[in-house]
């Protein structure tokens, strides 16, 4: 497969209608390469029946990824699922598209559609490739067409800073702050309601709060998240593996060890659900009184009865371990924003750079999708990020070390149809 597409005035991309019509006409040789075919017309059902899409990170790039599918190397869209993913992801590298994870939405829905077309295609023609093999030309992600009338995407890497500046939140004494049991039955509410924490959410899509959970709670979940490489000795209950195959990201080196009901499985990065217990309940009281002293006023907090189900994820990533980017939109639940707790002491590892993804249209078909990166985070350090509402995020590659985190989710009760409908399934292959 190539590594890189060539310069955009010679990529393949979609000829007009009658060029194509031209060529179908013409008898073509065996060996010479195909024209690859105009994209689909995105199908009416998907763009009127799943709001994910209109809204979607990649809404109109499909011609772009087209173009990358395009690189595939044609039997590969015959083989296993895995293979396929891993297949699909090297494409999206050459479209500066690595980051993305496969397995969310709207990506899979782009993805397999393209991916069933281009299959279809193949089968029709035979198996062959429809490019020769292309001479390896490096080139600028801006300068990438990805619509047939001359639209740009370039992907913006930007780093975190704020008008409080990075290092300059107000870090309120203890004391300021009056405790409420009403306060600590939700995480979600405070936030929401707590103003400048609330205006970095809606213009940057997070907020970062240094040392905001005291040291000896750190202490505690350090402790139980590293005294063992033994996952089912941590109270998780379920584990999700990383994985390059299953588009969900890199695994990284493999350190961890997993019991499976008969065998151990060997896992490098995953997260994984925490049972609630003493310490989590601790440290979410500990967010709260934080996020408070952060916002330097007393909140309406509501009570549990508004709030909805709460979820404790452990994140642990190996040298190598990457999350690629997607929302947490589960089954049926939404989780709008997440609290996520460094555990690690930035010591103690390299990369691994939290983001949030967020796309902005331009006219004319420009379009600009920025990855806002933290700077490094410590031990105590808290992201409070959007997870959804047209915010994508994920984490860089962890380039040294092990970094540790506890993400706190706590959904919203759904109003009544307002659900937004899971996507298409990728179908067996992407
Ligand atoms: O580890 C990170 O920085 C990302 C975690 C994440 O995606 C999540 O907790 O939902
Ligand atoms: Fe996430």
């Amino acid at each position: 497969m190539q590594r890189s597409l060539p310069p955009p005035s010679v990529l393949p991309l979609c000829p007009p209608a009658n060029a194509m019509a031209k060529r179908k006409r013409q008898k073509t040789k065996a060996s010479s390469p195909l024209p690859w075919p105009e994209p689909l017309p995105w199908p009416e059902t998907y763009t009127g029946k799943y709001e994910y899409f209109k809204r979607g990170l990649l809404l109109n790039t499909e011609h772009l990824i087209w173009t990358a599918l395009a690189h595939v190397a044609p039997d590969l869209f015959n083989k296993m699922k895995q293979e396929k993913m891993v297949a699909v992801h090297e494409a999206l590298d050459m479209i500066g598209l690595r980051w993305v994870g496969l397995n969310n939405q709207p990506l899979r829905a782009v993805v397999g559609t393209l991916f069933d077309a281009a299959q279809g295609f193949y089968k029709k023609n035979d198996w062959r490739s429809p490019l020769n093999p292309s001479p390896v030309v490096l080139m600028e992600v801006n300068d990438l067409e990805f619509t047939g009338s001359n639209g740009r995407i370039v992907i913006k890497n930007q780093s975190y800073t704020n008008s409080h500046g990075e290092w300059e939140f107000p870090i309120l004494p203890r004391e300021n702050f009056d405790s409420n049991d009403q306060q600590s039955q939700s995480i979600i509410f405070p936030i929401a309601v707590a103003t400048k924490i609330n205006s970095n959410l809606e213009t940057l899509g997070m907020d970062i709060i240094r040392r905001a959970v005291d040291q000896d709670i750190v202490d505690i979940l350090r402790g139980r998240a590293s005294s063992t490489m033994n996952i089912t000795a941590l109270e998780e209950t379920t584990a999700t593996l990383l994985t390059h195959t299953k588009g969900a990201g890199l695994a990284g080196d493999t350190i961890y060890q997993r019991k499976m009901s008969k065998t151990t499985q060997q896992c490098g990065s995953y997260y994984s659900d925490l049972k609630d217990s003493v310490y989590l309940t601790r440290l979410e009281k500990s967010i709260i009184d934080s996020l408070l002293k952060h916002d330097g006023q007393r909140t309406n907090a509501q009570t549990t009865s508004q709030a909805g189900k709460r979820k404790y994820i452990l994140l642990k990533y190996s040298t190598g371990g990457e999350n690629w980017a997607h929302t947490d939109d589960m089954k049926n639940e939404v989780f709008p924003y997440q609290a996520l707790l460094m555990l690690s002491n930035s010591d103690e590892y390299d990369g691994g750079e939290f983001y949030v993804a967020n796309r902005t249209d331009e006219g004319d078909h420009n379009m600009s999708i920025t990855r806002l990166s933290t700077p490094k985070l410590n031990a105590g350090d808290l992201v409070i990020f959007k997870a959804n509402s047209g915010y994508y995020h994920g984490m860089k590659r962890v380039t040294r070390g092990e970094r540790v985190a506890v993400g706190l989710l706590q959904s919203v009760p759904e109003k009544k149809g307002a659900k937004v409908k899971n996507g298409p399934r990728v179908k067996k292959g992407a």
